[in-house]
């Protein structure tokens, strides 16, 4: 069946998702709204074949809404949709830090689910994770899952844990380009060319994803393939260890979970 999905948002995160769901094989029939940049809305229509819409049109004729703005506009577009019957509508909000209490509270009885998908949905490889609000029907449950597992594989966790997955999956992708720039520069440094070195840095994290995928080993056992005793892997892990890069992950986590957590505080009204 062809789902009707209504992007209110059409930035960064919406144009992945809509970039996925173009290439996924369930038919989606996509309008999008955003705020005034309509050159931006354009270049959506112009890629993706959707429909640019005004928030009345695209409320009226989509079954699933999908909050794609900012953490802080989050609560103008929910005082706009109180505007609108909403009653058979899945709100879908991918806000980071913005608490299902504040749907409870503008929009009583109305479904929600709060989704934190990542950039790479537009590849079909989007790790979502997906937690249920208490007005969500079974049938909307699975629509909401159906729409994520379109592009790529979902979790279904309490909220309570969704910031905790941000950390992880939602700005995880940020922390491997971080990694893959770094390499891109030792290399540059060590002698080789900046073409040169992209090409090896990015072929080689492909590579390294794609035995995380298609080998049945642990990451840990994959990286002891790799080192041999006293040798030249070995001499570059020492280097991370003694840095303690283990320490420093667990800090950058820990400091995303917390700015959600904080986010929440901000956005709680
Ligand atoms: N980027 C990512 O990797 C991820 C982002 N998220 C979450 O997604 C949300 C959006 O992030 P991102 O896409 O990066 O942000 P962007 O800044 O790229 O996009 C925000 C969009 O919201 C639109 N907008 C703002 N106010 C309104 C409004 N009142 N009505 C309609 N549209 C409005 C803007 O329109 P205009 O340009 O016209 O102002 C713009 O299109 C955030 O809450 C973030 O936490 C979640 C997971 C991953
Ligand atoms: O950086 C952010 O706030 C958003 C949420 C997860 C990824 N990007």
């Amino acid at each position: 069946m062809t789902q009707s999905i209504g992007f209110i948002g059409g930035g960064n995160i919406a144009e992945a998702i809509i970039g996925g769901l173009k290439k996924a094989d369930a038919q989606f029939l996509i309008r999008a709204s955003n705020r005034s940049n309509h050159e931006r809305l354009q270049h959506l229509v112009d890629k993706y074949s959707i429909t640019a819409s005004n928030l009345e049109e695209l409320v009226e004729n989509s079954r699933v809404l999908i909050i794609a703005v900012k953490p802080k506009d989050v609560l103008g577009v929910v005082k706009q949709l109180k505007n609108y019957r909403l009653h058979d509508k899945l709100i879908i909000s991918v806000a980071a830090g913005v608490p299902l209490k504040v749907f409870y509270k503008h929009l009583p009885g109305i479904a929600v689910i709060r989704a934190m998908p990542n950039t790479s949905t537009a590849v079909l490889h989007s790790m979502t994770g997906l937690a249920r609000g208490e007005n969500v029907t079974e049938e909307q449950a699975e629509m909401g899952g159906e729409i994520f597992s379109a592009t790529g594989k979902i979790m279904w966790v309490p909220e309570e844990k969704i910031n905790a997955l941000t950390a992880i999956s939602g700005s995880g992708p940020a922390y491997f380009y971080l990694f893959a720039e770094s390499l891109i520069k030792a290399g540059v440094h060590l002698g080789l060319s900046e073409e040169e070195a992209e090409i090896l840095v990015l072929e080689t994290l492909i590579g390294a994803g794609k035995m995380i995928a298609e080998s049945d080993k642990s990451p840990g056992k994959l990286r002891e393939e790799v080192t041999s005793p006293n040798g030249t892997t070995y001499a570059a892990l020492n280097v991370f260890t003694d840095d303690k890069l283990e320490f420093t992950v667990l800090k950058a986590a820990k400091a995303c979970a917390q700015r959600a957590e904080d986010l929440e505080g901000e956005n709680s009204d």
